[in-house]
């Protein structure tokens, strides 16, 4: 049978008379065969979203090349541009479109309200712009968005001085009250619910009039390697910034270089194109891989492996290869047990990948990932169980059970994540209906599409 990414189901998937109304879900393509691919994948979220707001910060425009262009990116420069940013497209040389022209305002105004969607990244790294600028500005979201934590944010740019109106929760929705100049200074914060805490209070930083020497105080901290981009990014426009000590990050107070930069392509959004590799056999290669990055997506190169794949590096791209098929027909991908505390955004995809494997695995150190776009821990155990799985949830993890699966719905929660963890697990069980493919457009709007092209 043919499956194309946009058919519906002709046959009954679940064959358990489950009654599921599938007629406005993503029929997940099966692989049919071995791949052999060439995939190039948009900008990286995380670097286009500090770099637009590094930009709107600096000292003159920047101009951003090859950026993402996504729900995530363009809230982020409808936020930015409502504060007083002039962000315009410009055209670009990259594969995906344009690129965008920077120019900071004389002045960040508030009297604004900022929608965040459900984007960390907007909702964690505006206030602190809004704290510089005049007037108040008021951050809302999505539903769930309603339920991510803000209390880094929220109480950091208070111990700052910083007045701020919100409901007790330490979420959204609030206002900032911007005097148009932030103080600075030492701050704790715990920052063990999400990194993006301490990134928020660090791009601002550098416009405090006294910098700012940041502790984390939690226990434990996610995420790390996206404290590092952060770090990175601020260096790069000529920021001094340093790490004394494990947990404290010191920024001086200056100016924000403006520069050109050009945007890495978004690794984490790689991930399921390499993990398909893995699930079909074959090939998949990512083209513009960089040679050095923070971008934690980069772990896939050592991650991969444990699950039976082999990865083959060359200039500006890296390939991964599925393992060999075992006698009995099985796909060979071993089971792994893996600490994904740095880099909880994989683990949908890899706790995906894991479920067609032939041995039990153990995905730990991702506590946190309670609170992103869903409780993907609590989502990912309904939803492979829904198909016939043994998955269970761990204190900070997940224990998966190799077990046969069956086809039937799968749902995305809003989480662009799960959407793509739901076409993983469809290359190898027919029947697999997502319920919201678009959910992909946070931060691959190109998801389906690509898909369709990578088992054409
Ligand atoms: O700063 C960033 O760009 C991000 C940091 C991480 O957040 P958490 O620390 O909340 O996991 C990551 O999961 C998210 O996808 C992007
Ligand atoms: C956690 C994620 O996103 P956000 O930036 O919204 O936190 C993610 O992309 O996996």
């Amino acid at each position: 049978m043919q499956i194309s990414p946009y058919s519906k189901p002709e046959f009954d998937p679940y064959g358990d008379n489950r009654q599921t109304d599938v007629d406005e879900g993503w029929l997940a393509p099966v692989a049919l065969r071995e791949l052999s691919a060439v995939v190039s994948i948009p900008g990286s979220k995380s670097l286009t979203n500090r770099e637009l707001v590094l930009a709107a910060l600096a000292d003159g425009p920047s101009t951003l090349h090859a950026p993402l262009f996504s729900r995530d990116s363009e809230l982020m420069i409808e936020g930015l541009t409502s504060l007083g940013a002039r962000i315009e497209r410009i055209p670009g040389t990259g594969e995906f479109g344009s690129d965008l022209r920077v120019t900071p305002a004389d002045e960040l105004t508030g009297s604004t309200t900022i929608d965040c969607g459900l984007a960390g990244t907007v909702m964690r790294f505006l206030p602190p712009v809004a704290a510089l600028a005049l007037g108040p500005t008021t951050f809302d979201g999505d539903e769930h968005a309603r339920t991510r934590p803000m209390s880094g944010v929220i109480e950091g740019l208070r111990g700052l001085g910083v007045d701020l109106d919100d409901d007790g929760r330490g979420a959204l929705p609030f206002t900032v009250h911007g005097f148009g100049r932030v103080e600075g200074g030492t701050l704790e914060i715990d920052a063990s619910a999400s990194s993006q805490f301490v990134s928020a209070l660090l791009l601002s930083a550098p416009r405090f009039e006294h910098g700012l020497d940041l502790r984390h105080t939690g226990e434990r901290l996610p995420s790390l390697p996206h404290i590092e981009m952060t770090l990175a990014s601020l260096a790069s426009r000529g920021v001094k910034v340093s790490s004394p000590e494990t947990g404290r990050w010191v920024v001086e107070p200056g100016p924000i270089g403006a520069i050109d930069v050009t945007l890495e392509p978004d690794l984490s959004n790689a991930a399921p194109f390499l993990i398909a590799a893995v699930v079909a056999g074959g090939s998949v290669t990512i083209t513009d891989w960089p040679d050095e990055t923070t971008q934690v997506g980069a772990q896939l190169a050592d991650l991969l492996p444990q699950f039976g794949a082999r990865v083959d590096r060359a200039p500006g791209r890296l390939t991964v290869f599925g393992p060999e098929r075992s006698a009995d027909g099985g796909r060979g991908i071993r089971g792994v047990d893996l600490d994904l505390s740095e880099a909880g955004e994989l683990a949908p995809n890899l706790a995906a990948l894991a479920a067609l494997a032939d041995e039990p695995s153990t995905l730990t150190g991702i506590g946190h990932i309670r609170h992103h776009e869903t409780d993907r821990l609590a989502a990912l155990v309904a939803e492979i169980n829904g198909l016939g799985g043994n998955v269970s949830e761990l204190d900070d993890g997940l224990r998966i059970e190799p077990a046969p699966l069956r086809g039937g719905p799968w749902r995305a929660y809003a989480d662009h994540r799960m959407a793509t963890s739901g076409a993983i697990i469809g290359l190898a069980v027919p029947g697999v209906v997502v319920d919201d493919i678009a959910s992909t457009s946070k931060t691959l709007p190109q998801f389906p599409e690509l898909w369709g092209r990578l088992l054409a």
